[in-house]
């Protein structure tokens, strides 16, 4: 088993990465306040691998219940999360409950929120399905849902007290959904990790065919930087929103098609395609550099061109990304590969980006 630790004075918590972890409970029972847990997944996730964590909980004496909501981006909603607050409410669950989240990132974004609120906060586990949910979505204490207006766009900063990244639920993963999680995994050697860009390229197809020692040093890898920036920077005032990559041109792909229609992973990868061209508009990467970074997205099975959705429609949909200041929109672009910062384009620069990144899906 490897151990990152993410090292916030006020809330130090460690991420465990191996296979077969949803059983061991010795790692959950000492951090509950009171013996008795919520375990919240999906109807996708929970015929998986609920049952062998409630009885492996229920077996240590930990009383369990669980929450089931239906599966999918579309319903990281209020509507779903108004159904977390009635369970827990019918259940008379107290302060002291614990909630676990079992799934993806729309699973553990929406329990890390009801956990933050819930009784002005209770405290949660993160066990994070999916590999973009084990390199990304549960560590760092990002929490939220979606508006019809904007993505993430009503949460919290809320850190788990725990993460078990079990690699054996990797198993039963879509390829799709494994192809999304490695958008987030390159995001991390094009930010400021140009050796790990380069194991990614010599590794890429390891990777894909799910071997299991790779996986296991990639998504290491991955919380350990993770960690580090969140450590530097809880609440995103600097360098956290490096890991932004891609995101504001994403998050505008995923609002402006209507949540769901792309993958998360597959609107970053190509809002990271429209941030490189936009650097490259800007004489900071070169075309040989464009070229690598596709052909690694391309070797994970991710879309290399982004949707047209308009120039106007992009730009109306950006200007309500949460790193706007002052009116002014915020990407992170890049110097070079592996070396990214945050910035301004002209509208000029934009459009350029849009009209070498964008094509008829
Ligand atoms: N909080 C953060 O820092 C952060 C970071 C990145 C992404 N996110 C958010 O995470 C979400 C994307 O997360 P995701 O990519 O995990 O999507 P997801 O949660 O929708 O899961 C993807 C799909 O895989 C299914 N699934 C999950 N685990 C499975 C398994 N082991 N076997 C088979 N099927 C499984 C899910 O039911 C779902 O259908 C987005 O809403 C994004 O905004 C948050
Ligand atoms: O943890 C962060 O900070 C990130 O930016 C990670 C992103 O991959 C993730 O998609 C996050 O939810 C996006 O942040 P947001 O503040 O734009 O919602
Ligand atoms: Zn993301």
């Amino acid at each position: 088993m490897q151990t990152v630790k993410l090292d916030l004075a006020h809330a130090p918590y460690d991420i465990h990465i191996a296979r077969d972890l949803l059983t061991q409970v010795e790692l959950i029972k000492p951090l509950l306040l009171q013996l008795r847990v919520v375990i919240v997944s999906n109807t996708t996730v929970a015929p998986l691998y609920l049952k062998s964590l409630q009885e492996a909980l229920e077996a240590a004496d930990i009383q369990c219940h669980s929450i089931i909501l239906p599966d999918g981006e579309v319903y990281k909603t209020s509507e779903t999360l108004n159904q977390i607050f009635d369970a827990l409410l019918t259940e008379r669950c107290e302060r002291k409950t614990t909630l676990i989240a079992l799934g993806g990132g729309v699973i553990g974004d929406m329990t890390g929120f009801a956990a933050a609120v819930y009784q002005r906060g209770v405290p949660f586990i993160q066990i994070p399905t999916t590999l973009l949910a084990q390199v990304d979505s549960s560590v760092g204490g990002k929490t939220g849902i979606n508006h019809p207006l904007g993505k993430n766009m009503i949460g919290a900063f809320y850190q788990p007290k725990l993460v078990l990244a079990d690699l054996a639920t990797l198993d039963t993963l879509p390829l799709r959904e494994l192809s999304a999680g490695m958008a987030e995994v390159i995001k991390y050697g094009l930010i400021d990790d140009l050796a790990f860009f380069e194991w990614l390229e010599a590794n890429i197809e390891r990777l894909m065919a799910r071997e299991t020692e790779v996986l296991a040093y990639a998504i290491e890898r991955c919380c350990q930087n993770k960690a580090r920036i969140v450590a530097g920077d809880e609440k995103e005032q600097g360098q956290r929103a490096l890991l932004n990559l891609g995101h504001t041109f994403g998050h505008a792909i995923e609002s402006g098609l209507g949540y769901g229609a792309w993958l998360h992973g597959e609107a970053v990868a190509a809002g990271m395609m429209l941030a490189a061209y936009a650097s490259r508009e800007l004489d900071q990467i070169s075309d040989d550099d464009i070229a690598r970074i596709e052909s690694l997205l391309q070797k994970a099975g991710l879309p290399v061109k982004a949707p047209v959705l308009g120039n106007d429609r992009y730009l109306d949909l950006m200007a309500q990304d949460k790193k706007v200041d002052a009116g002014k929109i915020k990407f992170v672009l890049m110097r070079c590969l592996g070396e990214s910062y945050m910035g301004e384009l002209s509208r000029e620069t934009i459009i350029a980006a849009l009209d070498a990144g964008c094509s008829p899906v």
